[in-house]
């Protein structure tokens, strides 16, 4: 008999061992018990349309067709800290080739994976400060900075993993591409605020230093555990500017409005935005960073892809207008921060620390 080595990380087994002193263990749910259906997976969340704004309005030659697209990005930002964009001119054969090797990556065996320091050790999965059932995250990601794209010789061993070099075409364009549509949203975010984006640049420098992408797989969840559902993210907000999320169509991302959870729906043709923690605290509560979660999906495995526009360590994120509601702080103090709260805590406080 020929064994086939698992690509999915031993996340039922590290949890039960931290449930070991909880009243609560880690069940599986019978392969042969009956599959809810989609929505119940929805928990109870609401379905509501998330705005959907057409970028083709930036770059329109009348001028009041680009300040309308600029007021639907800034009305989203304020409203929803969440929208969707379509025609945003990054090619679909591009998205599609990135799917692809985002999927044959995760299908290597977890034991390649958490060894080989493929992608330069950017490899991690679950949740590994969970100290609660509600910590546990159902899902792997390669969290990528961008200057190991752009420059791969700084990846070591890569020899190790002849697969990467094909993939790193793609990787390094992907993120090029995101790069720039980032920048672009931003920029339009930026002067709405009547900041001007060059100055804004002289003081805060997004470059590929500290931006990253980050490659999500979500594997289908057959565990539960009494006290919770299990999540294949965790709620928690972003600690960039901004985000620029490409999901499969498997649905399971939510966001909280108003104290309700509310599903994203897939839709081919969109990518998904979404206000961080920096851009909250620079805009003086103007753009709203907001929760987000995904949920765990028992039937069917699920892929996304995140891109982070994130400002150099050193950058002062302070806010466009006085009085400002955060004290300033550099962006490597916030994640210092961030990172100390997980390792205490489980899980981030983020700005409401940050608070004057
Ligand atoms: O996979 C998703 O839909 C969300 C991913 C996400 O929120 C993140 O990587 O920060
Ligand atoms: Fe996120």
């Amino acid at each position: 008999m020929v064994l086939v080595e698992s690509n999915i990380p031993p996340l039922a087994q590290t949890y039960n061992k931290i449930l070991t002193n909880w009243s609560t263990k880690i069940v599986t749910i019978d392969e042969t018990k009956e599959l809810k259906s989609e929505n119940e997976h929805e928990h109870g969340a609401l379905l509501e349309n998330l705005p959907v704004i057409d970028l083709v309005g930036l770059t329109s030659e009348d001028e009041g067709e680009r300040a309308e697209c600029a007021a639907e990005i800034a009305r989203a930002s304020s409203e929803w800290g969440f929208f969707q964009v379509v025609n945003h001119g990054i090619n679909h054969k591009l998205l599609r080739d990135m799917r692809r090797e985002q999927i044959e990556l995760f299908n290597a065996p977890f034991s390649k994976k958490s060894s080989c320091g493929l992608l330069n050790n950017s490899y991690r999965w679950g949740s590994p400060t969970a100290v609660s059932p509600d910590h546990f995250s159902w899902s792997e990601a390669f969290h990528i900075p961008l200057t190991k794209i752009f420059r791969p010789n700084l990846l070591r061993r890569v020899s190790l993993s002849k697969l990467l070099h094909a993939r790193m075409e793609v990787l390094v364009e992907y993120a090029g591409e995101m790069q720039k549509l980032a920048k672009l949203l931003a920029g339009v975010l930026i002067e709405n605020l009547g900041q001007k984006k060059e100055e804004f640049e002289e003081m805060i420098s997004c470059d590929e230093s500290t931006c990253f992408l980050r490659l999500n797989h979500y594997p289908r969840c057959r565990v539960s555990t009494a006290a919770e559902l299990m999540h294949g993210l965790v709620p928690h907000t972003d600690s960039d500017f901004l985000t620029i999320l490409h999901q499969d169509q498997v649905g399971g991302l939510q966001l909280l409005k108003q104290s309700q959870w509310i599903s994203v729906h897939p839709r081919k043709d969109a990518l998904i935005v979404n206000i961080g923690d920096l851009f909250q605290a620079w805009s003086n509560d103007v753009y709203k960073s907001v929760e987000h979660k995904v949920i765990a999906n028992p039937n069917m495995e699920r892929f996304s892809v995140a891109y982070f526009l994130c400002p150099s360590y050193d950058s002062m994120i302070g806010a466009c207008k006085e009085p400002s509601i955060y004290r300033n702080f550099t962006f490597g103090e916030y994640r210092s921060q961030v990172q100390q709260d997980s390792k205490l805590i489980g899980h981030k406080i983020g700005l409401p620390r940050f608070l004057r």
